[in-house]
C-alpha cells in the first residue's frame, strides 16, 4: 500500500529548530531528500559523518513511524536519550527497558496510528511474530514510513560484525515492498555492499547509493612497533605525559577548553585491548602513575561500568582514560576524545577503523596509535584459526547456502586481518591512503602530515627495524606453539 508522499518539507527549518545545527554537512541534504522522496537509500560515510541525522530528520518531518534497526543497545539507548531530550517522540524496545514501559509502547503501536515517530529495535526483535503482526497493522494504515538499518555491514558474512539475525531483515522488502529502506554503515567494502543489497532484495537499478569518503583528515594515524621482549607501557606513558605537557604550556587552549566545560589537565582517550585482564592491570598502572584511568569490560559489575562511562563522558577528574575491550564507545557521541590507542593489533581492519573513529568527533586533531608486534599478529592468527576450528562441526553439517555463508565468513575475517597486518608492516604508503584503498576508494585522501609515514618515512623504517621481533624468531616460536592463545575476552 503506497504511503502518503508528496508533502513539502522545510528540512532546513527542522535542522535548526529540532537538531540545533546551522547547516547540513555535504551530502546530508541529498540523502535526506532521496529518503523523503521514497527512495531506497544506501549511505556509506566516514565515522562521525552524521549518518543518524539522515534517518532521524526524515522521520520527524514525514508522516508515520520509522523503524530503526540497530545491533547495539548502547547505540540505541544513547540516540534515544538525545532525541528525547530534543522533544522527539522516540522509543526503544530492548532488554533494558522495564515491562510497563514496553506495554505502553506496544499499545501505541497496536493502534495502527502510532504517536511514536522513531522506534529503535534489535534485528532479533524483528523476527518475533507478535512484532511482525503489529508492523502489518501499521502498514495497513499507511503509517509505516521507512525502515532504517544502522550498521548495515552486520548483514553480510563478509562484514566484520556479521549477525545472523540481520539476514532475516529481508522480511521487510518481502512483506512491504513499497516501504522505503535506508542502509547506513561506515565500513563496507564493495563486496559487503553488494551482499547487503542482495540480501535485502533491494533493486540496484533504483537504489540511491551514496558512498562518501572514509577519510578522517583530523585523525593522525601512527603505528608503534613492539615486541614481547619489551613492555610498551613506558613508551605510551611518555607519549601521554608529553601531550599533557603541551596542554599545560598553552594557556589560550586552557581558556578555550574552560569555555566548553572541559578541563585543561585532561587529555581524554580510549585504550582498546583484547584482554579483560589487561583492562584492569593497565588502568591500575596508569592510576599509580597519576593518570585518571578506569577499566571497562563486560565482566565488571553494571554499576562500575556505568560509573566509568558517566565520569568519562562528563570529563570528570579521575576518569580521563578508559581502558576497554572492543566495542566500547560505539554510539557514545563524546566529541573531545583526543586519542585512541590499540594496545595490540585488533581483530579486523574494519574494527580498527571504527574504533579509531571514536577519536576527534569534534573535527579537532586527534591521535590514533596502534601498537603492533609480530608476536601479537601470530596470536591473532592463531586465535582466528582456533575459532574457525571450533565452528568446524557446524560448518561440516551445513550444506548449500549455509556452507557457502560460513566459508565467506571465515575468508572475510582472514582477509581483513591480513589487510590490517599489511597496514602495520607497510612503510611505503600514507596511512590515510591505505585505509581509503581498503574501502575501495579511488581518490587519494588528504593527509597534511597526519600520519607517521607522511611525517617521517625514513624514521618509520628505522623504528620498524628496531622495534619488531624478526620473522625468523617468530617462526621458530610459532613452531613451538608459543603464540597459542585460548580466547580473547
Ligand atoms: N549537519 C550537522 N552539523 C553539525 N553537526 C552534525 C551535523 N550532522 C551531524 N552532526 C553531529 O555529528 C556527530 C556524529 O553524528 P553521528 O553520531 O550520526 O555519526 P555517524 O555518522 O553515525 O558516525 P559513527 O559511524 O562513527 O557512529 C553528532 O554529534 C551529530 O550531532
Amino acid at each position: 500500500m503506497p504511503g502518503k508522499r508528496g508533502a513539502r518539507h522545510d528540512i532546513d527549518f527542522t535542522l535548526r529548530r529540532v537538531f540545533r545545527k546551522h547547516e547540513f554537512r555535504p551530502l546530508q541534504r541529498e540523502v535526506i531528500t532521496a529518503a523523503l522522496n521514497g527512495e531506497d537509500v544506501f549511505l556509506q560515510a566516514a565515522t562521525s559523518f552524521g549518518k543518524s541525522l539522515c534517518f532521524q530528520l526524515p522521520a520527524i518531518v514525514d508522516y508515520g513511524i520509522t523503524i530503526v534497526i540497530s545491533p547495539l543497545l548502547a547505540l540505541m539507548n544513547n540516540q534515544v536519550a538525545s532525541m528525547r531530550a530534543a522533544g522527539i517522540k522516540v522509543a526503544t524496545i530492548n532488554s533494558t527497558i522495564p515491562p510497563s514501559v514496553k506495554t505502553t509502547i506496544l499499545e501505541d503501536l497496536r493502534c495502527g496510528h502510532p504517536l511514536t515517530r522513531l522506534l529503535y529495535v534489535t534485528p532479533e526483535y524483528c523476527e518475533l511474530d507478535h512484532f511482525r503482526k503489529i508492523l502489518r497493522v501499521i502498514h495497513s494504515q499507511r503509517e509505516l514510513s521507512r525502515i532504517a538499518i544502522d550498521e548495515a555491514h552486520c548483514i553480510s558474512e563478509w562484514g566484520h560484525d556479521f549477525r545472523p539475525s540481520f539476514k532475516s531483515l529481508s522480511f521487510f522488502k518481502r512483506e512491504f515492498p513499497d516501504v522505503p529502506m535506508m542502509c547506513l554503515t561506515a565500513t563496507a567494502t564493495a563486496r559487503v555492499r553488494e551482499d547487503i543489497i542482495t540480501t535485502l532484495a533491494l533493486d540496484p537499478a533504483k537504489l540511491k547509493l551514496f558512498t562518501m569518503t572514509t577519510s578522517r583528515p583530523n585523525l593522525h594515524y601512527e603505528v608503534r612497533f613492539k615486541s614481547d621482549e619489551e613492555d610498551h607501557y613506558s613508551d605510551f606513558l611518555a607519549w601521554l605525559r608529553a601531550a599533557h605537557a603541551r596542554r599545560a604550556t598553552n594557556p589560550s587552549r586552557a581558556d578555550q577548553l574552560a569555555a566548553r566545560n572541559q578541563r585543561a589537565d585532561n587529555v581524554p582517550g580510549i585504550i582498546y585491548t583484547l584482554f579483560r585482564r589487561d583492562c584492569e592491570s593497565l588502568a591500575a598502572r596508569l592510576r599509580a602513575d597519576g593518570i585518571g584511568a578506569k577499566p571497562y569490560h563486560a565482566g565488571l559489575p553494571h554499576t562500575e561500568r556505568a560509573d566509568a562511562l558517566a565520569g568519562w563522558v562528563e570529563n570528570r577528574e579521575g576518569y580521563d582514560v578508559i581502558v576497554a575491550t572492543t566495542a566500547f564507545g560505539m554510539g557514545i557521541d563524546k566529541e573531545n576524545v583526543r586519542f585512541v590507542v590499540h594496545w595490540q593489533i585488533p581483530k579486523s581492519f574494519e574494527g580498527f577503523y571504527q574504533e579509531a573513529g571514536r577519536a576527534g568527533r569534534d573535527g579537532k586533531a586527534s591521535v590514533c596509535l596502534l601498537y603492533y608486534g609480530r608476536e601479537d599478529r601470530d596470536r591473532a592468527a592463531n586465535m582466528m584459526a582456533r575459532d574457525n576450528a571450533r565452528r568446524e562441526p557446524a560448518f561440516r553439517e551445513s550444506v548449500g547456502a549455509g556452507a557457502a555463508a560460513q566459508q565467506a565468513q571465515v575468508m572475510g575475517r582472514a582477509k581483513s586481518l591480513q589487510a590490517l597486518v599489511a597496514y602495520c608492516e607497510n612503510t611505503a604508503e600514507c596511512r590515510h591512503e591505505t585505509i581509503a584503498k581498503y574501502f575501495g576508494e579511488q581518490a587519494k585522501p588528504p593527509c597534511e602530515w597526519a600520519c607517521d609515514w607522511c611525517k617521517d618515512a625514513v624514521g618509520l623504517v628505522r623504528r620498524k627495524e628496531k622495534g619488531l621481533a624478526s620473522e625468523e624468531w617468530c617462526s621458530t616460536q610459532r613452531e613451538m606453539g608459543a603464540y597459542a592463545v585460548d580466547e580473547y575476552d
